[in-house]
This record gives structure tokens, C-alpha cells and sequence, in this order.
């Protein structure tokens, strides 16, 4: 592809891109009927709809990843039709995936340069471009740094560069602040901002409403795959935006006492990992994830990097407690050692009183420890396989999957059938591939899943991590109930108002140790945000790990 075969800048048309009467079938279900989408030049157009409206498909449509049923798709003024997301970049369309698609061992100039060596190269010509590109929309990219030494945002603003790099015009953002903490997003809309400024145009997705309304020019709502109107930000609030979304009045969230007990359902003392270490129990295991653990104080004095050092914490009958941290400091690792997919160097876990630090996940699974993974389509799902068999998963000994030493298709299947009915999973039927439902709907059905064994401990990693805010008050709501039952719960989230909101008791990760206490009462998304990154704060009660508990954690201790 050439440069200069994107748009020119001054084309006459005030519309950057335009989707008129868009439809999309698939067996069962159509996902798109009859849709119309304007962006303007030089705006952040917002797309909001509830799990499954068609938000994604119609995406999938714009950048050539699907072929439209019907419908038009006309870009700065001219009709034109893909058949690949090539043939969408060579008129300037561009996508940052929700899954960031960088290599990890290869440097920022290497990603970007990699399958697009014809434009400006591979050596001082691409250099100097991206240096271009990275100081004109103030993306602070610097060329020769391993993506692996990135934090999430960073990574973000590699891909955005990419996309920009292909000569993108209008860029496509799915859900991009899911991973992103408070202090992240402000800098991510301050680069929106910088693109809006050179004319580019960005049409953003996500089901955060509060973030759309402070950022979106304008937005379209899409309900059960039609557009049902525009609203305007300025004029709209989100609960307002929430309703247009849904088609009917929202209820109002009941508030949640507390129900924590002095009763002990997870111990966990002196739980320490180092980087590398610890070869997996279960067959569904990935490689450690060191993730931003670099350097610092992960280190011991002999040089052996920790990626969980020496964790120590009880977890009640009852209580929901929170883990607040940037991705890769170290939420992997812990609960792959919770649910038995890594082992430990030292420390020990104890569940309802009974030592299961060498118990195999299956073991756990089947004596009542939940797991919602942070991957769901690494860890929760099969995704070619039927929903009912996805039903199965991780619980192929259990009620009503099996009848004594024998698999139980029917009750799986006549389970899966409530579960969707009671998790409100949008699908045509239990026989569809999980692989097409919508990212939302996949979710909903590992959350039904795994609160159908009724679990005695919960690990929820982003139990609501794409789903739409009626989707995520329901499970929030399934959750609580779990909890009034004497349901104990890890959670770690990215989304800082669902920790507050849904904790407990609230402790901040960093660098592999749990270094300040929260009080989900009264502390705030920022202050959260900032206690996440290393920044101290008037809220935080600082822990000194050495002191607390009585775990020990083995000689090497003393070399911190
Ligand atoms: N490849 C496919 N095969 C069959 N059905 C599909 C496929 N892709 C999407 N669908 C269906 O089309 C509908 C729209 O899905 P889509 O992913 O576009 O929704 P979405 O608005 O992006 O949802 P979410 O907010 O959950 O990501 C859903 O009912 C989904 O199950």
C-alpha cells in the first residue's frame, strides 16, 4: 500500500464516513438491520447499544472484515466496497482492537513497521515518521523500546500510532478504556482531542456512558441491531442514555449492606512467585506473564525478580475484597496460584481451613472455588463449541453435567437453557458456537456458569469486563446475593467504580506486593487510580508486607 493512496485532507465533503441502511444476517439471528451512521470530520462519534445490538458487526463492516447483507458505505463522499481490511486501510479507515495485537519481543518500531515495510521502509525513513506521527498527535511513542517493556496504555498508543502510521483518517476504537485506569483516560481522550484537531475522525465504542458523554461530538444508539436515534452529549445524562439504550426505564440499584463475617473461607500467607519459577498444575496453563515487572522493588538483592512477593491476606465468609492495580503487576499470577494453574515458591493458601496450596484445579473446582478468568477466550470459553457444552467446562464431574461417573448432555443442556434465561444471554439458541455471541453475551455466560455451582469462593477477574450497564448491574446484583449467602470473593477489575462500588475491603497491588489498604467508602476512582501507579495518597493506609500476618515467606526475606 502507498501513503498517499489514503484521502486527501481537503476532500469537499464535510462527512468523513457514512453506513447507510446496513444490514447483516447470521443463521438465526440478524445483527444489523437497516442501520445509518454519519461521522463528521474532525469528531469523536460514540456508539453505544447493549450486548448484542450489533455494534461490533457493523465495525467488523467498516473495516472490511464482513460483507454487508445490504446497505451503502460511502467514504469523503464516495461509494465504495470492501472485501478485506486491506482495502479498508487504503481509504484511510483504521482499527484499534480491544485485544491489542502487538508482539511482545520485537520493538515499537518493528510492530509498526511489520507488514507495512513498503511505505516508509524498515530503518530511518519509518524512524522518523513515527517520531512525526508520535509528536503531532502528542502520543509520546518512542520508536526503540520493546513493546514488553510497555504498560497497557502505552501499548494503546502504539496501535493507535499504527493505525495512523497506514495513513488512517478515520480511526475505529472498541471499548478502549476498559484496561485503562482514571489518570489513562484522561491522556487518551487528550489524544482523541489532538487527532479531533487535524481533522481525523473517531468512532469510539464503549459501554462506559460517563466517558462517552465527556468525550463524544455526537453519538448513535443502537438497539437490537437498528439505530434508534442520536443524542446529544451536552443535553443527555447517562442514566437517560442507559434508557435509550434499553428501550425502557432503568431500576434503581438497590444498595448493599454489608454481610461480612468473621468466618475465614481463603487464606493466604506469604504467597511469593518469582519471575519464571513455578511449573503449571493444570493442562489449560499459559506461560508466567511478567508484564510490567521490570525492575524495582520485585528484586531481591540476589537478583531473582518476584512476580507475587510474598502475598499475605484472609478473605471472609461474606465479604468481597477488592485488588486495585495497573494490569501485570502481578493479578495473573495470583489467581492462577488461587485456582491452581501455577504453583507457588512459597507461602500457602488455605481454603475453609484446609491446606489446598498442592491441590489440582479440578480439586478446587469440584470443593466450591468459582473461577471467572480474566481471558475469556484463552481460559472460560471453547469457542467452536455449543454454548451447552461451554456449560460443561471446568465442571465436567459436577451436577447437572454428569450423573455419577457419566457425562449428563441433557441436564447440561436444560441448565444452559436457564442460565441464559437468567443471565439474560442474547442468543437464538443453546446449539450456536459461544464464538458468536457477542463479546457481552460470552461473558454473561461464564458469570452464569460459574455462580451455578454455587461457589463458597469466587475469583472474579473483570466479571463485567465488556458487558453492557444493565448486563453489569444484574450480575452485580447476582453477586451480592452470592455474598448474603456467606460467598467470599476476589475481585480484580480494571474498572475502578465496580471495585468500589462492589467491595468490601479494598487493597492495592504493585509491583507484585499488596502495598496499601483502601476504604471503598470513601476513596475515589482518581485516588484509587493514582494509589495504582505507585503515586501515595491521603486515603491509603500503606502496608509494610514484612510485618503483616505471620507468614514466612523463606530466607530469601531478608535480602529486601
Ligand atoms: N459470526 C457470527 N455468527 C453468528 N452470529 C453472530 C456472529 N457475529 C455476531 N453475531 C450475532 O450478531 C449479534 C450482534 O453481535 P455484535 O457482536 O455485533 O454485538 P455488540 O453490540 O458488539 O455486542 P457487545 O457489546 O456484547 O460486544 C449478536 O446476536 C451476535 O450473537
Amino acid at each position: 500500500m502507498d501513503a498517499s493512496s489514503s484521502p486527501p485532507l481537503t476532500a469537499p465533503s464535510t462527512t468523513a464516513v457514512e453506513l447507510a441502511g446496513i444490514t447483516k444476517r447470521f443463521p438465526g439471528v440478524v445483527a444489523n438491520h437497516d442501520i445509518h451512521l454519519s461521522v463528521r470530520k474532525g469528531t469523536v462519534h460514540a456508539l453505544v447499544g447493549e450486548n448484542g445490538a450489533g455494534k461490533s458487526t457493523l465495525m467488523k463492516i467498516l473495516y472490511g472484515m464482513q460483507k454487508p447483507d445490504e446497505g451503502t458505505i460511502t467514504v469523503g463522499g464516495e461509494q465504495v466496497a470492501f472485501n478485506s481490511p486491506g482495502d479498508a486501510i487504503a481509504r484511510g479507515i483504521g482499527m484499534v482492537h480491544q485485544h491489542f495485537m502487538l508482539a511482545d519481543n520485537l520493538t515499537v518500531l518493528e510492530n509498526v513497521v511489520l507488514g507495512s515495510e513498503k511505505l516508509y521502509g524498515i530503518g530511518g525513513g519509518a524512524r522518523k515518521k513515527i517520531k512525526e506521527i508520535s509528536e503531532r498527535y502528542g502520543l509520546g511513542v518512542r520508536p526503540d523500546v520493546l513493546v514488553e517493556d510497555l504498560g497497557v496504555a502505552d501499548r494503546q498508543r502504539v496501535e493507535i500510532l499504527k493505525v495512523l502510521y497506514r495513513g488512517a483518517r478515520t480511526l475505529i476504537l472498541d471499548e478502549p478504556t476498559a484496561v485503562l485506569v482514571p489518570q489513562e483516560v484522561d491522556a487518551l481522550f487528550d489524544n482523541l482531542r489532538e487527532l479531533k484537531s487535524e481533522g481525523l475522525s473517531v468512532i469510539f465504542i464503549s459501554h462506559k456512558l460517563g466517558e462517552v458523554l465527556s468525550v463524544a461530538d455526537d453519538i448513535t444508539v443502537i438497539r437490537r441491531g437498528t439505530t434508534v436515534g442520536t443524542a446529544v452529549p451536552s443535553e443527555t445524562t447517562p442514566r437517560q442514555l442507559a434508557e435509550l439504550m434499553v428501550g425502557s426505564e432503568l431500576p434503581t440499584p438497590e444498595t448493599a449492606e454489608s454481610t461480612v463475617t468473621d468466618r475465614p473461607v481463603i487464606e493466604v500467607k506469604g504467597l511469593t512467585i518469582r519471575a519464571g519459577g513455578g511449573p503449571s498444575l493444570g493442562e489449560l496453563a499459559e506461560p508466567a506473564s511478567t508484564g510490567l515487572l521490570t525492575e524495582t522493588s520485585a528484586e531481591s538483592a540476589a537478583g531473582v525478580r518476584r512476580v507475587l512477593d510474598d502475598i499475605t491476606f484472609t478473605i471472609h465468609a461474606g465479604e468481597v475484597m477488592g485488588i486495585a492495580g495497573v494490569e501485570g503487576n502481578g493479578q495473573t499470577e495470583l489467581i492462577e496460584a488461587l485456582i491452581g494453574l501455577k504453583n507457588a515458591d512459597s507461602g500457602s493458601i488455605a481454603f475453609l481451613g484446609e491446606d489446598i496450596t498442592g491441590w489440582p484445579t479440578r480439586k478446587r473446582r469440584e470443593q466450591g472455588v468459582g473461577y471467572i478468568p480474566e481471558d475469556r477466550h484463552r481460559h472460560g470459553l471453547l469457542l467452536e463449541a455449543p454454548l451447552w457444552e461451554n456449560r460443561i467446562l471446568g465442571h465436567v464431574t459436577e451436577r447437572p453435567n454428569a450423573k455419577g461417573f457419566w457425562l449428563d448432555p441433557k441436564g447440561a443442556q436444560e441448565d444452559t437453557r436457564r442460565i441464559v434465561k437468567e443471565y439474560d444471554v442474547r442468543t437464538p439458541g443453546i446449539e450456536v458456537t459461544a464464538a458468536s455471541l457477542s463479546g457481552g453475551n460470552q461473558q454473561k455466560l461464564i458469570v452464569g456458569r460459574e455462580m451455578s455451582h454455587a461457589p463458597k469462593f469466587l475469583i472474579a477477574a473483570h466479571p463485567t469486563r465488556g458487558v453492557d450497564v444493565g448486563a453489569q448491574a444484574a450480575i452485580w446484583d447476582h453477586i451480592r446475593a452470592a455474598r448474603r449467602e456467606g460467598l467470599a470473593v476476589l475481585l480484580i477489575s480494571a474498572d475502578l467504580d465496580e471495585l468500589i462500588g462492589l467491595s468490601d475491603t479494598l487493597r492495592v497491588i504493585y509491583n507484585g506486593r499488596l502495598v496499601a489498604d483502601a476504604d471503598p467508602a470513601t476513596i475515589t476512582p482518581e485516588e484509587l487510580g493514582s494509589a495504582m501507579t505507585g503515586a501515595a495518597s491521603g486515603h491509603l493506609e500503606h502496608v509494610d508486607n514484612a510485618t503483616e500476618g505471620d507468614a514466612d515467606a523463606g530466607p530469601e526475606d531478608d535480602a529486601r
